[in-house]
């Protein structure tokens, strides 16, 4: 092992799945980690990641980025090597070749002598390997516990559940599902090019690793870090909530400009993340949703890597809505400083999907939260916060196939942005308020850290 010597270092290796939405969590993980003394990290990204990442990554010597060569997978173009560049018929199929990459893997741990490997829901072969070599394994799972909680809910079911059955997990009693949110799971109990499903990764990881790492606390989802705990019967270490540092970098005039034209706290920025797109139908109900509400709206829209966002943008917008809009509301395809316009003053509500790390950036920033949860975690996200925190609200959504209307949209919006004395905008925004002061508390953070990295020594 490496951490012979005086100094006792610990030698950390980071592997997350070739998606953004995995990576990002892992990099901030790993710039909590990096300051603390004695963390070596070593990251390891496909090789067309490695510059973004490094972008991201807190520039210390401690942190270095390990590039990896995807193998070739029939029909998985060359240099395809993210769920970003990728369509929905080739994304299976990074996990091919991610399941390739074992001895690959295997070579680079052997080299590496890393203390501990963290590593992502796909790479069910890693605890093995890393066993073999005396590496003790800690399984990051991105995700909120309470969607750690739902999946545990199957632990032990010789077949899959039924859609009857998913809709009323045990792990989240009273919470139900809606029958298309519950369909949208099914997708995990299913196998693609002979690989293993996702059910079926994550058992393994959770049954491999020495041990599961959470980005959560206590104070956050304490009843479903119970529920986890006793299903996989695996030592948990809580890092505590990952809120990204403060972003270096000015908005862009052309944004601020344009923001800065309007009242504080007026104007809905609307985005969805990186890796989830809407159908033409919720487009058209989305923006004549945000029309209804006769506020300034920032409305991002983005399309899988395949197709021209232009071209979907013109087809998908109903007919005369960027003309009507003008002036008020604006569209945009593509990437934008979500930070920076969560920031800006003007903005004072983001209606999102629900992605983790974007309801905490709209928490911190003031902005009143309407969730269209459109996927997987999403939809779990959104009951926390919805729910038992009650710190923003969810568009409602017919049961069977998840339509919304335009008017649920613009029902949603005015709840949290007109009346904000009256009930709910009222506690909403408390709740909202309450929930700032607590994923900006520098105190509670450290001492999460600190105890990780206590638990970490004592495995
Ligand atoms: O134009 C953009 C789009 C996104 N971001 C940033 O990208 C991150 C997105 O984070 P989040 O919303 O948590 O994740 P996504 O990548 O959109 O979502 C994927 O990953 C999450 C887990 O990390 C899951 O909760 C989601 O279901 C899954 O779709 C945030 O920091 C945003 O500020 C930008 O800066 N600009």
């Amino acid at each position: 092992m490496a951490s012979s010597g005086k100094t006792k270092e610990l030698h950390l290796v980071m592997f997350p799945f070739f998606a953004f939405g995995h990576i990002s969590p892992f990099v901030q993980l790993s710039n909590k980690l990096s300051s603390y003394p004695g963390i070596k990290i070593s990251f390891l990204a496909a090789s067309t990641s490695v510059g973004r990442i490094e972008t991201m990554l807190n520039s210390t010597a401690s942190t270095t980025v390990i590039p990896l060569t995807l193998p070739h997978v029939d029909g998985l173009p060359e240099g395809v090597e993210n769920t970003s560049d990728t369509s929905p018929e080739t994304v299976e199929l990074l996990k091919v070749a991610l399941d390739l990459m074992r001895p690959q893997i295997k070579t680079l741990l052997t080299n590496l002598k890393p203390n501990f490997m963290f590593f992502d829901f796909a790479q069910w072969w890693l605890p093995e390997i890393a066993c073999d070599l005396g590496i003790k394994t800690i399984f990051f799972t991105v995700f909120t516990t309470i969607s750690n909680a739902f999946v545990t809910s199957w632990f032990g079911h010789d077949t899959p559940p039924t859609i009857d059955e998913l809709k009323k997990p045990p792990s989240l009693h009273p919470i139900t599902l809606k029958t298309f949110q519950a369909r949208d799971f099914m997708y995990i109990f299913m196998s693609f090019h002979g690989t293993p499903s996702v059910f079926d990764r994550l058992i393994k990881c959770f049954n491999g690793c020495n041990a599961l790492l959470i980005k959560s606390c206590r104070e956050m989802e304490g009843p479903y870090i119970d529920y986890v705990s006793n299903q996989v019967k695996k030592p948990i270490l809580l890092i505590g909530p990952v809120v990204p540092d403060p972003h270096s970098g000015e908005l862009t005039e052309t944004w601020d400009s344009w923001l800065s034209q309007f009242p504080a706290n007026s104007v809905i920025y609307c985005s969805f993340g990186s890796e989830t797109f809407l159908t033409d139908d919720q487009i058209k109900e989305l923006s004549l949703g945000l029309e209804l509400t006769g506020l300034p709206f920032l409305l991002v829209l983005n399309f899988p890597a395949n197709v021209d966002g232009s071209t979907e943008l013109k087809r998908a917008l109903p007919e005369g809505f960027v003309d009507r809009v003008k002036g008020k509301g604006v569209v945009h395809s593509g990437w934008v400083q979500q930070r920076h316009i969560l920031e800006h003053e003007s903005v004072g509500c983001y209606v999102c999907h629900a992605g983790f790390s974007s309801v905490v950036e709209g928490l911190v920033n003031d902005c009143q939260l309407v969730m269209i949860p459109l996927k997987g975690d999403q939809f779990f996200n959104s009951k926390l916060i919805a729910l038992e925190w009650k710190a923003g609200v969810e568009v409602n959504r017919r049961d069977e196939d998840g339509f919304f209307g335009k008017d649920d949209v613009f029902e949603a919006v005015k709840s949290v942005m007109k009346d904000s004395g009256k009930e709910p905008a009222k506690s909403i925004r408390e709740n909202q308020k309450k929930w700032k002061e607590f994923l900006q508390d520098d105190e509670i953070h450290n001492k999460y850290v600190a105890d990780f990295v206590e638990g970490l020594k004592a495995l």
